[in-house]
Parts: C-alpha cells; sequence; structure tokens
C-alpha cells in the first residue's frame, strides 16, 4: 500500500499541462483558466474622480462664511469646466475632478441656496478624491497565466476592457460506473438493487471544477461492456475517472481490462481510509483513475486526490489548495493504521480557531454524510488522535474548486 503523500504527489504529475488555448469572450470566462499573463492596459481610476456627491472646490478659496457660486452642474459622464477662482462645480460620485479643484465638500456637509454653496464643514485638504492609478497602474500585473478566472477576477478584467482572453481548452474528462447492483434514478428498482449516485457526484464535482464532462457512461460487470465503454472514452476524453470494480472481488474487473486494452497500471492501493483500493493506470497516454465504489470512498478520493490531477492538466498555478487545521471535536481515542479522512464540519469559535465536528456515521457507504460535511479531517495513521487535538483540515470551498 503506498504512503498517502506519496500517492498525492505522483496522481498531481500524472497528466500533462494543456498545450492548446482558445480565444473565450470576457462574459463566457467564468471558470476558464487563463492561458496568458494579462497587465493592466490603462490607470484605475482613469483619472482623478469624485467619491461623493457633493461641491468640488479649491481648497484655498475657503473662507469663513464664503457662498461659492455653482459654475457647473458636472454629472457622470460629463466633462467638466476648468475651475474658476473663489467658484464651486456641483459634482456627483464618479464624476471628474475639475480642473484646478482638490477637494470635495459632501453635499450633507453644507447648503446649496440660490444657486451658492455654503460650506459648513470643511472636510480636509483633499478629501473624496480618488486619485488616478490609486487602485491599479498601466503595467502592473494583473493574473499570471495558470489563473482561475471568476466573478472577482473578471470584474478586475472587465475595468481593463478586456473584451477577448486567451484561455486553456477545456479539460474532456470521461466517468464510468460499474456494477450490475446499479440502476439509473428514475427507474423502477427491485429489492436487489440500488440507484447509482456516484455517476451524477463525479459529474457535478468535475463540472464544478471547470471541466468538461463528456460522457458518464456506465458498464456490466462483463469485460465487454467495460472495453466499449473504455474504447468510447478513451478516444474523446482526456482524463477518465472509473468507479467500483477495483477491490479483489471477483466482479472487480476494471484494472484487468484496462491491462488487457495495452494500458498499464500505475499504483493501485494507497494507505487511506476511506479510498484504500484506488488505482492510477494509463491507457493510449492518457490517465485513467479508478475510484473505489463505496460513495464516501470516491468523494474524499476525488478531493484529495483527482482534483490536483484535473487542476495540473488544467493548467493551473495552484494545484495543492491550501491545508488548514482544527481542533477535532470527539469523545473517543482515534487511530488506524490508515491516514484517515473524516467528513466533518468545521465550526469557528470565539477564540477565532476551528473547531472540527465529525459526522457520527463514517461508513464509507454513508451518502448522507456529503452534503452535511464543510471538509475533510485527516487523522495521521498509527496515530493517537483524542478530543481537542490539532490535526489537518481540507475545506472543500478550496478542494473541490
Ligand atoms: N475482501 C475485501 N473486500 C473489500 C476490500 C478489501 O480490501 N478486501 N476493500 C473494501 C473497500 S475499503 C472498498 S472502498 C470497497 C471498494 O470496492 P470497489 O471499488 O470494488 O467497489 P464495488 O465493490 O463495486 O462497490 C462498493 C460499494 O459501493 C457501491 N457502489 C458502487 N458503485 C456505485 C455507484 N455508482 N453509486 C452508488 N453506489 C455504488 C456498491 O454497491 C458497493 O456497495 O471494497 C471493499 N471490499
Ligand atoms: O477504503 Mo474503503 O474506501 O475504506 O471503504
Amino acid at each position: 500500500m503506498l504512503d498517502f503523500d506519496a500517492a498525492q504527489a505522483r496522481l498531481a504529475a500524472a497528466g500533462k499541462p494543456p498545450n492548446i488555448s482558445e480565444s473565450c469572450p470576457l462574459h463566457q470566462a467564468q471558470g476558464r483558466v487563463l492561458a496568458q499573463t494579462l497587465f493592466a492596459t490603462l490607470d484605475l481610476p482613469p483619472a482623478d474622480n469624485s467619491a461623493m456627491d457633493g461641491y468640488a472646490i479649491h481648497y484655498a478659496d475657503y473662507a469663513q462664511g464664503h457662498r461659492f457660486p455653482v459654475q457647473q452642474r458636472c454629472y457622470a459622464g460629463l466633462a467638466p469646466e476648468a475651475l474658476q477662482k473663489g467658484k464651486t462645480i456641483r459634482i456627483f460620485t464618479g464624476s471628474l475632478i475639475p480642473q484646478g479643484a482638490d477637494t470635495v465638500v459632501m453635499q450633507e456637509d453644507g447648503q446649496e441656496i440660490d444657486n451658492r454653496f455654503q460650506v459648513e464643514h470643511l472636510p480636509a485638504q483633499g478629501s473624496h478624491v480618488r486619485r488616478q492609478g490609486e487602485d491599479v497602474r498601466t503595467g502592473d500585473q494583473l493574473f499570471p497565466k495558470g489563473t482561475l478566472l471568476g466573478a472577482a477576477e473578471i470584474a478586475l478584467l472587465a475595468s481593463q476592457g478586456y473584451a477577448e482572453l486567451s484561455v486553456y481548452s477545456q479539460l474532456r474528462v470521461g466517468i464510468l460506473t460499474t456494477g450490475d447492483e446499479l440502476i439509473q434514478p428514475g427507474q423502477p428498482r427491485s429489492p436487489e438493487q440500488i440507484y447509482n449516485s456516484n455517476g451524477p457526484m463525479l459529474a457535478g464535482l468535475v463540472h464544478d471544477m471547470g471541466a468538461n464532462v463528456v460522457h458518464v457512461m456506465h458498464a456490466a460487470d462483463t469485460e465487454a461492456s467495460l472495453r466499449a465503454a473504455f474504447d468510447t472514452l478513451l478516444a474523446d476524453c482526456d482524463l477518465v475517472l472509473t468507479v467500483g470494480g477495483v477491490s479483489v472481488g471477483e466482479k472487480d474487473l476494471v484494472k484487468p481490462v484496462i491491462e488487457q486494452l495495452g494500458g498499464t497500471l500505475d499504483l493501485w492501493r494507497v494507505c487511506m481510509k476511506p479510498g484504500k483500493p484506488v488505482a492510477l493506470a494509463y491507457a493510449q497516454d492518457k490517465p485513467i483513475v479508478c475510484l473505489p465504489g463505496n460513495p464516501a470512498s470516491a468523494f474524499a478520493v476525488f478531493t484529495v486526490l483527482v482534483s490536483p490531477l484535473i487542476r495540473g492538466m488544467q493548467g493551473r498555478a495552484q494545484v495543492f489548495p491550501d491545508v488548514q487545521f482544527g481542533r477535532i471535536a470527539t469523545d473517543k481515542t482515534l487511530c488506524d493504521k490508515r491516514e484517515e479522512f473524516l467528513r466533518v464540519q468545521a465550526r469557528c469559535n470565539a477564540q477565532a480557531t476551528l473547531d472540527l465536528h465529525p459526522f457520527p456515521k463514517q461508513g464509507s457507504g454513508v451518502v448522507s454524510s456529503l452534503p452535511w460535511a464543510s471538509g475533510l479531517a485527516r487523522i495521521p495513521a498509527n496515530t493517537q488522535v483524542n478530543d481537542g487535538d490539532v490535526v489537518p483540515y481540507y475545506d472543500l470551498r478550496h478542494w473541490l474548486a
């Protein structure tokens, strides 16, 4: 059985980064990965402008009781006139600061009567002016190649006027479920059957990582059925995920069929719980990860072993999200021969640290633990862990993104 950290590193390196990029309109770039490093092409803000609705003045023109004649009403989007001595220009949030003005008085801090503005509370010189370039300077690096684009990144690129981006082609992933006991949701079920939950689960996990789910196939527990499925998956996909049929049972045929197809088995069995029988193979120069069939095992293996591989194949700069730490909340001593990944809910306490509460049922078939959990707490192998001990915590918001 391979050590967990070694297996994680081996899987992360199992795929090639993408070498094909394409042009993508900015408004469709959510979830895509930048194929070029992008720089600022203009200062932000592009010119000094007002942070408040108010009156632009030249600070030195202020004197107690002075009533500034309103020279212009300059709405955002209009060009201001140059400010004349002793006057004010009525401006609004986002209006450009007129030449000659250096301070904005909020409208609440004075009164406009008969087209003259009297300052009642004088702010400090330079108040409420958003300076050209205070946010971003022309030439600044915005994002390095390999950045995953979300709404925040898209906002900054839009503010720079980028309309088309060079992004990597989407990773194509195929999913294969196996097992004669499985039927698709929606079908009538006989007592010996269960619904296939791993297929939709893995499709959702892959989709949420910004990869393209090309196929979600199901094969019966026969070599012919598995071979036919692999033919399609290897032809159409960059990465294949199988689930079930990798343990030691008589119908666990996935690994032998990969070898029949000329594939090679790279690793099988990792010192982790759940997830022990996971395998990595290659066929036609493409990685195949064989996940264990138990739903919580497949979920944990996807989180900690498959997601770094996907990020690497997507060309993402950060393959391993940060691992956090929290205090386990347990009423028993935890210890196992394998590295254990417990489904936990992390709750922040008044000391601003995380308490990790395990789901009461940790069986690898317990599907109800999955929507409940916020992450996985790692209990090191052959180590006694008691209530309050600090352990690594894999937050699903980061590890499944
Ligand atoms: N004698 C041994 N038996 C088992 C061992 C072992 O070392 N020696 N390992 C156990 C562990 S650990 C795991 S994990 C499972 C993994 O087995 P497989 O990957 O071969 O998976 P299956 O046997 O096909 O299925 C396991 C379990 O999961 C259910 N399943 C499978 N696919 C789906 C699906 N798409 N949706 C919902 N549920 C699914 C299946 O019905 C089984 O109950 O092996 C242990 N056995
Ligand atoms: O590894 Mo199994 O995944 O312990 O149930």
